[in-house]
């Protein structure tokens, strides 16, 4: 029987997205939908700013400019929940909003890496065609590296003693490209792509947990290059994805011309959206600006009839005003740690369900966005921007920039021929992650937005000298703190653990072992909680969307476990 009264916790997409599908596919429960802060969207931020400005000609000019200082742009393939993002978009009436970037778009072709010994650009390669000429510095070794790649020895799949490389099931990203493509890509190309999704080490990141594909293709054929080419989904994934695809008819032939696309207005429209719909829709009681401080399982309270045997227990959530709701069933999406300490707010007994959500460290990210009175030809090539590899030393980037996004020419947010959009230069720089935590010597992380936004400046300075004489227009600085999580080589066999932890205990194969754990402490939370968000199977907007509508689903259609986690059952 699906849970009656269920409780989602976040408001950011996930929660939301949660709490929209839930008023579709069980629109009799009744459901609740709390979150600490006085908005929806978390970490997604976008704003539309109004700006003036005196021109090259000296005419005054004044209008909108959207920025973003989360996610800004959305992957039409690749990952599993992109077709439900333009199924979520569609249903929401939001299919206009779309900005379209297609393959032919620079955006989509031209993508840069930025060499610190020289402050120059790199053009990453766009086409197999161009890497026939001399490779730059940065990518020297590239041709050979992938050309030798499939004859270089296969992974053992036996315990590795060398944590930093997993337990024989898994590795860090960065040990992975140094066995597959040698030091010179992990180096140069594989941090800058970490840097670029993750803000992290690729010494840190699991290869498997992030990456999944690039696991798979070597397991399966024994090559990365190989596996691309030949493709490592089973005959079975790719006829379902087709059937997703084949299901959103038109719109999913068109996509197929689309690198990426963005949202007029910013992906804020998208959780605004949603908020409007459940509002309008009335179904969901929406709390903003108050949160869960604690949470039980209870036999129920006094006024209801039922008797307190285990079947009949509920959970109780303490909240931040006082007040207590009961539920059947908690959805989560909120970073792992959070939930941990809700969990173990009443019952502090140290288990896999508290322990495995607090196994992922955090990292913060710095945002700058930057508009310049001068339209982007002036400053800089039109493409997507640029990531800086990770240096030998963090003296070679001394405000450890991670990179910086062309916004004017990334995604045309452009809409009509009298904005100022066109005319303006709009630049994200990102800054932070392992440089304020792991690489050495640590650098010192900003006191406050003002010094942020001035290494920033600074930067750019620094890349694009043109800009010294320019004043920008507009410059906003923040720190995301801990944003984005480093799933740790052996996340996979934690989430595969905490799956078992919260299956109800009929369903729940025993795991061998030993185990430093009390195994059966948080056992009330068998088959009354599900987990969503980026704290676990991705941390792309597509996953989180996919996630939230996998549990929707498992819950409402009545599947023997409804934890989140399902994909992790097969993961050794
Ligand atoms: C707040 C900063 C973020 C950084 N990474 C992400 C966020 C939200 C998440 C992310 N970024 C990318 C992916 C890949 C898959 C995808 O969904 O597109 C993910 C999961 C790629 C990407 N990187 C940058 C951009 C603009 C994009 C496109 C997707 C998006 O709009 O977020 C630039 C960038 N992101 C980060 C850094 C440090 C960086 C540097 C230029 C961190």
């Amino acid at each position: 029987m699906p849970p009656r009264r269920i409780a989602v916790l976040g408001g950011g997409l996930s929660g939301l997205t949660t709490a929209y599908h839930l008023t579709r596919l069980l629109p009799t429960s009744k459901i609740t939908l709390l979150d600490s802060a006085s908005r929806v969207g978390g970490w997604i931020d976008s704003s539309i700013r109004e700006i003036g400005f005196r021109d090259a000609e000296g005419v005054i000019r004044e209008g909108t400019v959207t920025t973003e200082s989360g996610p800004r742009s959305i992957r039409p393939k690749g990952s599993k929940g992109a077709p439900g993002m333009l199924r979520l978009l569609r249903d929401l009436d939001m299919l206009d909003s779309i900005i379209p970037v297609t393959h032919h778009h620079p955006s989509a072709k031209n993508r840069f890496l930025l060499d610190t010994s020289s402050n120059k650009l790199t053009a990453l390669p766009s086409s197999p065609l161009s890497l026939l000429g001399p490779q730059p510095s940065l990518l020297k070794g590239l041709v050979p590296s992938a050309l030798s790649e499939p004859f270089r020895t296969r992974r053992r799949l036996d315990p590795d003693p060398d944590p930093a490389r997993g337990r024989g099931h898994d590795e860090s990203v960065d040990s992975f490209f140094r066995r597959r493509f040698g030091d010179k890509i992990a180096t140069n190309l594989a941090s800058a792509m970490v840097h670029g999704i993750y803000a992290t080490s690729s010494s840190q990141l699991s290869v498997r947990a992030a990456f999944p594909i690039l696991w798979d293709a070597e397991v399966k054929y024994g090559s990365v290059l190989i596996g691309m080419l030949r493709g490592v989904k089973s005959s079975e994934e790719k006829s379902l994805e087709q059937k997703e695809w084949d299901e959103l008819g038109e719109l999913g032939r068109k996509r197929k011309e689309w690198s990426l696309y963005g949202l007029r207005g910013g992906l804020r429209s998208l959780t605004n959206r949603l908020l409007e719909q459940l509002i309008r829709d009335g179904k969901v009681d929406t709390r903003l600006g108050q949160s869960a401080t604690a949470m039980e399982v209870v036999s129920p309270s006094s006024s209801s009839t039922a008797t307190a045997n285990a079947d009949t227990r509920v959970v109780r959530i303490h909240t931040s005003s006082a007040e207590t709701i009961e539920c059947d069933h908690i959805i989560s999406a909120l970073p792992p740690p959070v939930l941990s300490r809700l969990l173990s707010s009443v019952n502090s007994v140290r288990s896999k369900v508290t322990s495995n959500f607090n196994a992922n460290p955090y990292t913060s990210v710095g945002v700058v966005n930057i508009i310049y009175p001068i339209p982007p030809h002036k400053i800089h090539p039109a493409g997507f921007g640029y990531l800086i590899p990770r240096p030998s030393t963090t003296q070679l980037n001394p405000h450890g920039i991670l990179g910086v996004i062309f916004d004017s020419t990334a995604v045309p947010f452009s809409t009509s021929s009298n904005d100022v959009e066109g005319m303006v230069t709009k630049l994200t720089v990102m800054m932070g992650g392992p440089y304020w935590s792991t690489y050495q010597p640590t650098l010192t992380r900003p006191s406050d937005d003002e010094q942020l936004t001035h290494n920033a400046i600074t930067h750019l300075n620094g890349i694009f000298p043109h800009l010294n004489k320019v004043e920008p227009i507009l410059k906003v600085g923040r720190i995301h703190t801990n944003c984005i999580p480093t799933y740790l080589p052996g996340h996979g066999d934690r989430l595969r653990e905490l799956h078992h932890a919260l299956t109800p205990a009929a369903m729940s194969p025993s795991v061998a072992g030993p185990s430093p754990y009390n195994d059966d402490a948080g056992s009330e939370w068998r088959g009354r909680l599900s987990l969503v968000g980026n704290g676990y199977g991705g941390v792309g907007v597509n996953d989180c969307v996919y996630s939230a509508e996998e549990v929707v689903k498992a819950l409402a259609t009545g599947q023997a476990t409804a934890t989140g986690l399902e994909r992790w059952e097969s993961w050794q």
